[in-house]
């Protein structure tokens, strides 16, 4: 479990390895990438377990700093896509529209019949199809909508054309129609969605994304890496060790942080790597998605999903079936207190890349951050039932958040 020699043990392995000053600039030496594993070829999921770690699962254990076999796979998308940032626009780039954009044909809008040809910009369809985005962000996730508030007008677009797309594809395995979804079903979806990177969206939401992809220099494989995170939900309920939750918290949270950093843009005056600030932007994929399912714990066993690593609740002393009854027992409340530490870690070491963001975009990422911890000291508040209470920070503190992550983005700067 999580401890202070764990947060040496990963300091140590992010700070030393990969430093925000390391100039190691390893990504000459990219292996050929793991991800996607589609159709005829072995996923990550499906790969046979990965040896004994010493990750921050297993740190106080066998405090070595070697990677373990999920962090070193998302550590190769990682420097993959700090490569291509760097390759494609020059280092530390805000880029906007730097690629070439490809005439638009929306299939909604020939359905609707509402254009038949030429780019979806000058019907002013896209505008509209930007405010549906937002429309959608702000029914759907108050808290992100709030931090796209704070930020500039064309990267507030991109972000919310961004959560629709993710929203949806989360839907497809969460929502009403999950019991119809297959893994056919997917493989579609990411048809459509090279598609749309390809200029050929198939709907109005896809629309703003195709767009958004051609103005910033956001990559496909954080998208088809979380599709991939969706078919693994399609068949796997139980996580037997921390790295292979953390596998799971890549595809389905960590490839957000790939896809919005080229939105939010690296600042010019940084020295830190491309790819240490990518990695502190998977912490915080990795951190909001552990807190989601600390938070969740009670919803998702009424599922008869367990997203907790099934050797630490065995260390603990407990077993599913504790999961599936829900009482708060002093065990379930120490192991509730590693968990949530090792969240704060992955929080902590997010927060470190924030300053090497382009100014404008700290502040709104330093907020969503701060709202989305506070979701772990609201599970402490509530004594850890997160079996039957749900955790939720109040409007107070929500609006409270705001002038403090100014202030700590100003300091940043
Ligand atoms: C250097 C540095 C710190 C950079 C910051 C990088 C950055 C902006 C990272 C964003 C990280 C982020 C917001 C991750 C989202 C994680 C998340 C909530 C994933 C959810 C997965 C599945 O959850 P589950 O099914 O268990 O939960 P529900 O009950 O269904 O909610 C997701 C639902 C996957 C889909 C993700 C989304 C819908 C959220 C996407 C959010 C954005 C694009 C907004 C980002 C905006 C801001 C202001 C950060
Ligand atoms: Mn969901």
């Amino acid at each position: 479990m999580a401890g202070s020699s764990t947060a040496a043990v990963w300091a140590a392995h992010h700070a030393g390895c990969y430093g925000p000053h390391s100039r190691a600039r390893r990504h000459h030496q990219l292996r050929p990438l793991p991800l996607p594993a589609r159709r005829g070829g072995a996923s990550l999921a499906s790969r046979p377990p990965p040896r004994a770690s010493s990750s921050l699962a297993t740190a106080v254990a066998a405090p070595a700093v070697a990677r373990t076999a999920s962090e070193e796979a998302v550590y190769e998308v990682v420097l993959r896509q700090a490569a291509l940032i760097e390759e494609g626009a020059g280092r530390r780039t805000t880029r906007t529209a730097t690629a070439p954009r490809r005439p638009t044909r929306p299939r909604w809008a020939e359905e609707d019949g509402a254009a038949r040809d030429g780019e979806l910009i000058g019907w002013g369809l896209l505008g509209d199809a930007y405010d549906r985005c937002g429309e959608v962000c702000a029914e759907y996730a108050k808290t992100f909508y709030l931090g796209t508030q704070l930020m500039t007008p064309e990267r507030r677009k991109a972000v919310w054309a961004i959560y629709v797309w993710c929203r949806r594809t989360d839907e497809l395995v969460d929502g009403p129609n999950a019991s119809y979804i297959t893994p056919t079903a997917l493989d579609r979806w990411e048809k459509r969605l090279e598609d749309l990177f390809e200029g050929r969206p198939y709907d109005m939401y896809d629309a703003a994304l195709s767009d958004t992809v051609q103005k910033f220099p956001v990559d496909i494989q954080p998208f088809k890496d979380m599709i991939e995170g969706m078919r693994l939900d399609l068949w796997k309920s139980r996580y037997m060790t921390f790295d292979e939750l953390y596998l799971y918290c890549y595809y389905v949270a960590g490839t957000v942080a790939l896809m919005t950093v080229p939105v939010m843009g690296l600042s010019p005056d940084s020295k830190a790597s491309t790819e240490w600030v990518y990695n502190s932007a998977l912490a915080l994929g990795i951190a909001n998605q552990l807190t989601n399912i600390l938070r969740d714990v009670g919803e998702d066993a009424r599922r008869g999903r367990i997203y907790l690593p099934l050797d630490e609740l065995a260390q603990a002393g407990l077993t599913e079936e504790d999961i599936f009854r829900g009482k708060v027992t002093d065990k379930w409340r120490k192991f509730m207190k590693g968990q949530i530490q090792r969240a704060r870690l992955f929080f902590d070491e997010a927060e470190k890349g924030v300053a090497h963001l382009d100014s404008a975009s700290r502040w709104p990422v330093l907020a969503s951050l701060s709202l989305y911890r506070q979701i772990l000291d609201a599970i402490e508040a509530n004594d850890y039932n997160n079996f039957t209470k749900r955790a939720y920070v109040g409007k107070a503190k929500k609006l409270l958040s705001l002038p403090v992550a100014y202030a700590r983005a100003v300091v940043a700067s």
